[in-house]
């Protein structure tokens, strides 16, 4: 648990992160689609060819939303947070949550620029969780293009409270959490794909290249059996079962994505994505089937509905 000595939230809440750029090619971009599964049940798949392949005279390939969430990885290259006025153990960072919003379809190449903030912080007593916020403009036309908002869990780094308060502070609209109520009636409609036993070593080749994915002396001082997968490759086999089922193969269809960490992913387990539809919202919960536990939760908000739905 982290001294109330070591914590200077003035110091924390008035830094400024640097703008980053993100330079991507379409390869980064199909590299990307298939760290995350894309056509990893069928070379042929119908709705996601086109996420990794120009096929029948397609001009580019199409970006999945989730891809927009490595825009802001420079800001934490050895898997490490700058957050000055806070002593924290980097190896027990945990990603919790990842919102996303999209204001246009991401280009299959492009060179982005990043505003980066923090949009909260939060003393939960046996950690901290804090809350990065990047706006990413495109380059040439200055047009923003989307919002992340990346929420990492600090364990042991809470409890730094100096009044009996806890310390919390955010930034934005209170209808941006992520927190959902599962339904409780049958889902509209269940995925299931396998991960693989290298998924994680060929996810972090989009970028991410924290060792807690990779190394098993790391894992364990961690507190897990074996490396685990990247909490954004989960989120991207989750986001790519939704317009797979829902969305019929179209990833512009997409405006926002809400996605909570419930537990970790071991790779090469089995994900069960269940999903239901309110509206343009599609509420959904991934589950590892060899373990039976929710993994993931949150919702997805589209521009429309497939009309053949
Ligand atoms: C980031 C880039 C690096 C990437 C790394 C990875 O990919 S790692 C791989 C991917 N990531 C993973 O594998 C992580 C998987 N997730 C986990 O292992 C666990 O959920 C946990 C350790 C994050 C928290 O478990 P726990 O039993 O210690 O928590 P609790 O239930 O006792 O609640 C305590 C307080 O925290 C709140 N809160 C709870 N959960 C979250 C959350 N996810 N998010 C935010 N907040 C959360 C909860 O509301 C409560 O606050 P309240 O209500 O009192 O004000």
């Amino acid at each position: 648990m982290a001294n109330s000595s070591e914590f200077n939230a003035e110091l924390l809440l008035s830094h400024k992160y640097p703008e980053t750029t993100f330079t991507y090619t379409e390869r980064d971009a199909v590299i990307y689609s298939l760290g995350v599964g894309a056509c990893g049940r069928s070379a042929v798949d119908v709705d996601e060819l086109k996420l990794v392949y120009h096929e029948n005279g397609q001009q580019f390939v199409k970006v999945l939303p989730t891809f927009s969430a490595l825009f802001s990885l420079k800001l934490m290259p050895t898997g490490a947070l700058e957050l000055p006025g806070l002593e924290y153990d980097p190896r027990l960072l945990l990603h919790g949550q990842q919102y996303i919003e999209i204001y246009k379809p991401l280009p299959s190449n492009g060179s982005i620029r990043n505003e980066v903030s923090l949009a909260g912080f939060h003393d939960k007593g046996k950690a901290a969780i804090a809350e990065i916020e990047t706006r990413s403009y495109e380059k040439e036309s200055g047009e923003l293009l989307c919002m992340n908002r990346m929420t990492v869990f600090l364990r042991g780094a809470g409890g730094f409270s100096k009044s009996s308060q806890p310390f919390s502070y955010s930034n934005y609209p209170k209808n941006q959490v992520p927190a959902v109520k599962i339904p409780k009636t049958q889902p509209f409609k269940v995925f299931e794909d396998s991960t693989q036993p290298s998924q994680a070593l060929l996810y972090r080749l989009s970028g991410d290249y924290n060792p807690l994915h990779s190394d098993p002396m790391v894992a364990k001082v961690a507190g897990f059996s074996r490396p685990i997968l990247h909490g954004l490759c989960t989120l991207g086999f989750a986001v790519r079962a939704i317009i797979k089922c829902i969305c019929r193969g179209d990833p512009d269809m997409v405006k926002s994505i809400s996605g909570r960490f419930l537990l970790h992913v071991y790779p090469g387990e089995t994900l069960i994505t269940e999903m239901w539809l309110d509206s343009t919202r599609v509420i959904y919960q991934a589950k590892v089937k060899e373990r039976n536990r929710t993994v993931l939760s949150g919702f997805v908000d589209l521009n429309r509905l497939a009309s053949s739905l």
